[in-house]
């Protein structure tokens, strides 16, 4: 990792309000995935964090023994409070845990002109489970999260197993992994990236980014770790924070990649489980 450049967003200066972006996603008390990653990887990344919170989870680094959902119009209230007031630049959804509050955040999103073709970018993590197979959303909230999510995401960021979920399609290789790219952007995300971490046949991990024109193929060397609790998280937040910062979305992408590397090549253990990814790299630079 010493040898890679580091691509680093800019510090706000002293007493100025910096880039303000906004996570809609859950809570985890373990403080590794969830909101808790996406406010540590926003605040590295000079970007002050506001959070709708949709349901908060019993977790620690052995998995999620349970969880209670926020009420849908109190999740869509949280997104008016911080819009209406604070302002933001980007946002981005994880944990939602059932149709209701996918509909609610998606229409609310509607309603602040949060989403594709606004001029504030939406990335869409689409979450069903833990990386110990929890359940996190809903099975019946699939269709919701096709039908009216996806297609207000500027990009979606399935991991392999939500790609399954979501397209039907089991990526395998290079040939699979496209075809599922194609299918997410024709549900109408705007851009979609498949992500190739649990790709093991490979030395590398690359994810594949789409926009139904051109493919861009991130490569990054696999990092060897089980410490890798709140990796997808962690990608998405850094992805908003540089849509937030003004980036496009394919250098978003390289910028985040490059992130999420560095913080799995920091990763500590915690507990007797899976330790998270580490953003707390960028203090030493
Ligand atoms: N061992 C690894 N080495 C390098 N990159 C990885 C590794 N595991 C995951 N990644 C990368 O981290 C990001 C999140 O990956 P993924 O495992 O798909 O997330 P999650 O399952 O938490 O949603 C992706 O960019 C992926 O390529
Ligand atoms: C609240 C919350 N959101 C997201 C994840 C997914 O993260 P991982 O795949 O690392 O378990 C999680 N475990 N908990």
């Amino acid at each position: 990792m010493a040898h890679m450049p580091v691509d680093l967003l800019p510090a706000p200066a002293p007493r100025q309000t910096p880039v303000r972006a906004m996570t809609i996603a859950g809570s985890d008390s373990g403080g590794g995935a969830g909101i808790q990653a996406d406010m540590r990887t926003m605040a590295m990344c000079g970007v002050h964090g506001c959070v709708a919170v949709t349901a908060v989870t019993v977790q620690n680094s052995l998995g999620v023994s349970g969880f209670s959902a926020i009420d849908p119009a109190v999740v869509a209230d949280q997104m008016r409070s911080v819009v209406s007031d604070i302002g933001i630049s980007a946002a981005k959804t994880g944990m939602l845990a059932s149709s209701a509050i996918i509909e609610s955040v998606a229409a609310t999103a509607s309603e602040l002109g949060i989403g594709r073709d606004t001029p504030i970018p939406l990335v869409v993590d689409p979450v069903s489970a833990s990386m110990h197979g929890d359940k996190l959303l809903a099975d019946d909230a699939m269709d919701a999260l096709r039908s009216v999510l996806i297609p207000k995401a500027t990009v979606v960021t399935p991991n392999l197993d939500e790609v399954r979920l979501i397209t039907g399609i089991d990526v395998t290789d290079d040939t699979s992994q496209r075809a599922a790219a194609e299918k997410l952007h024709a549900m109408g995300a705007q851009w979609a990236v498949v992500k190739g971490g649990h790709l093991r046949s490979s030395d590398q991990s690359v994810d594949l980014l789409y926009n139904g024109d051109v493919f861009h193929s991130f490569p990054y060397p696999r990092i060897d770790t089980g410490d890798d609790h709140g990796a997808g998280d962690t990608l998405a937040a850094a992805i908003t924070c540089a849509l937030a910062h003004g980036r496009s979305v394919p250098e978003a992408v390289e910028f985040a990649k490059g992130w999420v590397s560095r913080c799995l090549e920091w990763a500590y253990p915690l507990g007797a489980g899976h330790g998270p990814v580490n953003p707390l790299w960028r203090l030493s630079v």
